[in-house]
């Protein structure tokens, strides 16, 4: 029931029992539209927005809910995202580790008592705000990179440890990504030794300080992910990370309609392949990532993600190719964005903000400044606010969006 022009797949096959019933229902839905057994006249959606915004998961969510569920492939591809997300997101920490010059076994809480009397004053820890390369981040990240320099200088674990940390980064290191398929065990170790240690730990609080996506879901229990017979459930497909390169094509039936559903890769190098599938579309849904307001693009560091994905909604929705389109905009992340503002404040980083640092206040900023780039004035919007790895909230979500375009459908036919 899919179709890919391009996609990542990992090599390998699932066992055999695993997605019957997904198979199954797949092959039930394309003899349903080879019997014509649905309405002849098709719904186009486009899943549209900037890289990691959630594209891929709303698309997982129809197929759960309303499509035959995961085929073999998918669950093969899904059983090794799942060790290449652990291994990428320790890989990813031990380079950001090296960036920050944060070291192995530093815990902000003890180093700032012991730099409490000593020069500089320190109130934060040091980022990489600091650095002559600052980018722009908030007026809370820290000062001082002689303040780094000085905690690299100071030991925060005993030599014994000191040697087998370094053994385990170097492994990390040196280690091709494709290697993780199946993850040996010295490279679960020292996956494992590094995710525990207290300076790796304090490094990712300042994820929006680097390029990392928050798979803590998987570090979390790491020894279920590795095991020979893994099968991956629902939730461990939501949460898994493939970035999606091309044009993905995926069909689901609801109420008698066939839905095509297009999904597209958000990075920069991805968008000029959009253009491919403009024509006719009914809807689109844009994914706009709430959360990321304090985090810079992959592509260019001087470029606030929201910020981003401001300049793409507003290139979309004032599109000629989409005068007669349904815009769903999904405010998406939004379990995230509430995390975020226990410590992050959207004044730092969008002045003009002047309420106060809630998740209700700073979601109505960003969708009035969305609304304000929607240059026709006779197009409506339709705001959603939605976390899309959670599968029951989606459903009321995708239950609502999928009647307002059925309904929309009708009138623009003629037939309401
Ligand atoms: N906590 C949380 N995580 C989410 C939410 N939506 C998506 N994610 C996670 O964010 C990551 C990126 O999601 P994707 O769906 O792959 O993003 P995408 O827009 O398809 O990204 P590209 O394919 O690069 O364009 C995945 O690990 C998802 O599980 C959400 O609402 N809350
Ligand atoms: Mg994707």
């Amino acid at each position: 029931m899919g179709v890919c022009d391009s996609k990542e797949v990992a090599p390998g096959s699932a066992p055999a029992d695993i997605s019957k019933e997904a198979t199954a229902k797949s092959k039930e839905i394309d003899r349903q539209i080879a019997d014509e057994k649905v309405s002849s006249k098709d719904i186009k959606i486009l899943l549209l927005g900037t890289a990691e915004t959630g594209k891929s998961t709303v698309l997982k969510q129809l197929r759960i809910i309303h499509g035959g569920g995961f085929t073999d492939d998918d669950i093969t591809t899904f059983r090794y995202a799942a060790k290449r997300n652990i291994f990428d997101t320790v890989k990813t920490l031990v380079e950001a580790m090296e960036l920050l010059k944060i070291p192995y076994g530093f815990n902000p809480h003890t180093a700032k008592c012991a730099q409490k009397s000593s020069k500089p004053s320190l109130h934060h820890a040091p980022s990489l705000a600091d650095s002559k390369e600052n980018v722009g981040f908030g007026k809370h990240a820290p000062i001082a990179i002689e303040a780094a320099e000085i905690w690299a200088s100071t030991k925060f674990i005993d030599d014994a440890t000191r040697g087998e940390t370094q053994a385990a980064v170097d492994l990390i290191l040196s280690t091709h990504p494709e290697y993780t398929k199946s993850l040996p065990l010295p490279l679960v170790n020292a996956i494992k030794l590094l995710w525990n240690d207290v300076g790796v730990k304090y490094c990712f609080s300042r994820s929006n300080e680097f390029q990392i996506i928050d798979l803590s879901y998987f570090m979390q229990d790491i020894d279920r992910f590795i095991a020979s017979d893994y099968i991956p459930t629902n939730q461990d497909i939501l949460a898994s990370r493939v970035m999606t390169s091309g044009v993905c094509e995926t069909k689901v039936i609801i109420k008698g309609t066939i839905f095509r559903v297009f999904d597209v890769g958000g990075q920069r190098n991805e968008r000029r392949k959009w253009i491919h599938v403009f024509d006719n579309v009914n809807a689109i849904f844009f994914l706009f990532d709430l959360s990321a307001f304090n985090q810079v693009t992959v592509e260019d560091q001087n470029i606030n993600r929201v910020v981003e994905s401001l300049t793409v909604f507003t290139f979309i929705c004032n599109h000629n190719a989409f005068k007669r389109s349904a815009i769903m905009i999904f405010m998406n992340k939004i379990d995230l964005l509430r995390e975020k503002l226990e410590h992050s404040m959207v004044q730092d980083y969008f002045p003009e903000f002047l309420g106060t640092n809630d998740y209700k206040e700073v979601s109505k900023f960003f969708a009035e400044k969305i609304a304000s780039f929607n240059k026709n004035q006779e197009k409506q919007l339709y705001f959603h606010y939605t976390q899309a790895n959670d599968t029951t909230k989606m459903k009321a979500v995708l239950a609502t969006v999928i009647e307002s375009i059925l309904v929309n459908n009708l009138q623009s036919a003629g037939l309401m």
